[in-house]
């Protein structure tokens, strides 16, 4: 085993009335998002007593992936850092090199290429790294959206919630929706965001049975006049009922656990939309702390030390899509707000 640990690399959120404000502030550092957002986005968090579900999931995730490795016979110890809130990155790691880690592989709880959901971390890692002497080395893990562990309690869910919906319901899958731009130059090649997104929807209507789908978006933020990814599911779901779909599956295959997006925006927001529209909903479940994801974390773990240290692997995948790059490319997913260093990437 070349690694020493795993580090659990997630977003972070607030706990408490009080932490809205400066986790905000956080999070929107110098991106420019107006005030007015600001508030509602404020307003979403104070409806929940100020307390974002991700950290308590973040516990259970850690957890589980504790008991899954002891379980496995693997002696490794299992650390958690936040992009935008305690416990910080730069903690963990500052609490790794006390330990005397020396090489930890990264798992991020966000599945898919773009600068928001792979850069950034890679970014955020850097400059944890930067800041602690005696840091360990860090790998990020590879990109798990087609990763059957991944995939199958998704499926599983959909079958769930379609069996209380009428016949010929649609499923919406849906996702976080990111500028136009940012998916533009997702990936290598780019457009990488919507292709992965759109491979996982693919995959799922299959395995279910072939109803009708359609990818859409949530939590649109920036200024107006800078187009975002669309449509909008609840714009989405206003086209379902004037269209007479009798149902609709809202499958959220963008995150991974029952975070703010998913209580608010899916929940909250949609489930109201679709209530007032007299459409029948279901709000399908994440992967969350399911077995086999729990599981995956750890096959892409032993898969990651075995092609470091030379071997060859199997890489399982499901969907269209081939299994990811272990290394980012250099010029990959760049920042809209210029070039900052990252980890976990080959060199330019
Ligand atoms: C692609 C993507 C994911 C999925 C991948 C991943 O999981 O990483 C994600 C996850 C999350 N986003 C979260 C929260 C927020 N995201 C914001 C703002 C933004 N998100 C963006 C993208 C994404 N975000 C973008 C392009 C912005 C605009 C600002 C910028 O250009 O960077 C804002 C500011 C207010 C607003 O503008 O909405 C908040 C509060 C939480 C925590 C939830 C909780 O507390 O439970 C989670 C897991
Ligand atoms: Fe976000």
């Amino acid at each position: 085993m070349p690694y020493d640990a795993l580090l659990l690399v997630s977003f972070g959120g607030p706990e408490k009335q009080e932490d809205v404000v400066p986790f905000l502030e956080n999070v929107t550092a110098g991106r420019g998002i107006p005030r007015e957002r600001l508030e509602e986005v404020g307003e979403h968090y104070r409806l929940f007593g100020g307390r974002s579900p991700i950290n308590d999931l973040n516990r259970d995730l850690l957890a589980s992936i504790r008991a899954d490795l002891a379980e496995a016979g693997i002696d490794l110890p299992v650390y958690w850092g936040n992009r935008n809130w305690d416990p910080y990155l730069t903690e963990a790691v500052q609490q790794m090199a006390d330990d005397g880690i020396t090489r930890a592989a990264c798992f991020v709880t966000s599945a898919y290429s773009s600068w928001s959901s792979c850069r950034q971390y890679r970014e955020n890692l850097f400059d944890a790294v930067a800041e602690v002497p005696g840091a360990p080395a860090l790998d990020k893990l590879r990109h798990y959206y087609n990763h059957p562990g991944f995939v199958a309690p998704v499926v599983d869910a959909v079958r769930t919630a379609l069996a209380e919906l009428p016949a010929g319901s649609h499923l919406a899958f849906v996702t976080h929706s990111i500028p136009d731009a940012m998916a533009a130059t997702a990936g290598p090649q780019g457009g990488a965001y919507v292709a992965q997104h759109r491979s996982v929807a693919e995959e799922v209507a299959c395995q279910v049975g072939d109803p009708a789908f359609e990818l859409v978006y949530c939590s649109r933020s920036g200024p107006p006049q800078v187009p975002w990814l669309e449509p909008d599911v609840n714009d989405h779901l206003e086209a379902l009922s004037a269209a007479g779909v009798p149902g609709v599956a809202v499958v959220p295959i963008g995150f991974v656990s029952d975070h703010m997006e998913v209580v608010y925006d899916l929940d909250t927001e949609a489930a109201e939309t679709a209530e007032r529209l007299g459409l029948p909903f279901r709000r399908v479940a994440t992967s969350g702390t399911d077995p086999r994801f729990v599981a995956m974390v750890r096959e892409l773990l032993v898969e990651r030390a075995a092609v470091e240290r030379g071997q060859s692997v199997d890489r399982p995948v499901v969907g269209a899509l081939p299994p990811s790059w272990d290394r980012c490319a250099a010029h990959c997913c760049p920042n809209p707000k210029g070039e900052r260093p990252a980890l976990c990437q080959e060199p330019a």
